[in-house]
């Protein structure tokens, strides 16, 4: 909540640690009802082992692949791994960002992280740099989503199966963020659209917002205001997908599988409401990692020109300079 490039709140240095004590209670115990912590890491490693895996036999002209992993606010954070990645003495460095919509909250704090890393030292360029920053209609997420959808809709009766609502819910930003013409809102959008084409537009669906944070004004419509408002219509069967999260943590497994699927179905009355699963280990996810990256390697991909335009109504500093540095970085 102090994190400026994510979000930008009045009198931020106070209201942010502010709402951040407030939550903690009430965080700590939804972590502890999924199990103690989030699951984030051990996806993100796995996802990480078998994408390297895949690529040493697709690619073995680059091989051997090896996967670090940076978070944003917790270990290990993008300062540790970029330790980690110069002691090894890497030749080749990809960014390659595990949202695959981009919004500057998310990817694009990240990659101004791993500019402050840099910031005060020489250009590190005696490593190659590239980034994938977004891949959002990529065939083969597109197709582990369909697929998982598919399979999920199986578990309502034949008689209902076609009218159920495919609810699918990312997480929300704050308004100001979508005026400032952050990508994310679109680059969502194009991976329902991609997913129900695949699907051949078979069921009823509509995009909704989840996961508000703080007193500014969010992206609607929210996850479970939606729901209701369907249950109002006399809509009562819903399938929720995770579209935003390529894996599962506390915005799947407690808000979506809890405080949807369970509370707020009872709470308003819906009859059947179930989650598809997180990309996470599917192989055809797998197989969506490692083309991305073998691709980028086999065409020599550096930096494309979107991640180097500005959302139109920027204002944060940062993001000039970081792009300025990224784009020096991937061409030495
Ligand atoms: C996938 C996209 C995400 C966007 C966009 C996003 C925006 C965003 N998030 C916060 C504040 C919090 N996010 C928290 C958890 C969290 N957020 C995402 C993803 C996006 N966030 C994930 C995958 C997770 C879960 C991490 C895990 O459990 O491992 C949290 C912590 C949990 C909580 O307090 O509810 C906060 C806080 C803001 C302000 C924001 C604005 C653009
Ligand atoms: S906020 Fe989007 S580029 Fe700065
Ligand atoms: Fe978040």
């Amino acid at each position: 909540m102090t994190d400026t490039d994510m979000i930008q709140l009045p009198i931020q240095k106070f209201l942010g640690p502010f709402i951040a004590k407030k939550r903690t209670p009430s965080v700590q115990k939804k972590y502890e009802e999924i199990g103690g912590g989030s699951p984030i890491l051990k996806w993100t490693n796995l996802q990480g082992k078998l994408m390297c895996k895949k690529l040493d036999e697709i690619s073995p002209e680059t091989a051997p692949h090896k996967h670090y992993v940076a978070f944003r606010y917790v270990n290990p954070l993008t300062d540790e791994a970029l330790q980690q990645v110069e002691a090894d003495n890497v030749e080749r460095v990809v960014l390659f960002s595990q949202y695959p919509q981009y919004s500057c909250a998310t990817s694009g704090s990240s990659f101004n992280a791993i500019f402050s890393h840099f910031q005060n030292k020489p250009l590190p360029s005696s490593i190659k740099w590239s980034i994938i920053d977004r891949w959002s209609i990529h065939p083969f997420l597109i197709k582990t989503f369909a697929d998982n959808i598919a399979k999920k809709l199986k578990e309502f009766p034949e008689n209902i199966r076609s009218k159920v609502i495919i609810v699918f819910s990312a997480h929300s930003l704050p308004i100001k963020a979508v005026n400032r013409g952050d990508p994310y809102p679109s680059e969502v959008g194009a991976t329902v659209q991609g997913v129900m084409t695949e699907l051949g537009y078979r069921n009823p669906f509509i995009l909704t917002w989840q996961s508000k944070v703080g007193p500014v004004p969010w992206l609607g419509p929210f996850t479970d205001e939606a729901i209701e408002g369907y249950v109002k219509q006399g809509l009562k069967n819903f399938l929720l997908v995770p579209i935003a999260f390529v894996n599962e943590h506390i915005e799947t497994l407690h808000e979506m599988d809890i405080e949807y699927c369970h509370d707020l179905r009872k709470k308003v009355g819906a009859e059947l409401m179930h989650r598809v699963e997180a990309p996470n280990d599917h192989t055809l996810f797998i197989d969506a990692l490692a083309d991305i990256v073998s691709r980028h390697l086999r065409n020599n991909e550096r930096i494309t020109p979107k991640f180097l335009l500005r959302c139109p109504h920027c204002t944060n500093n940062k993001c000039y300079d970081s792009k300025q540095w990224f784009q020096k970085l991937c061409s030495a």
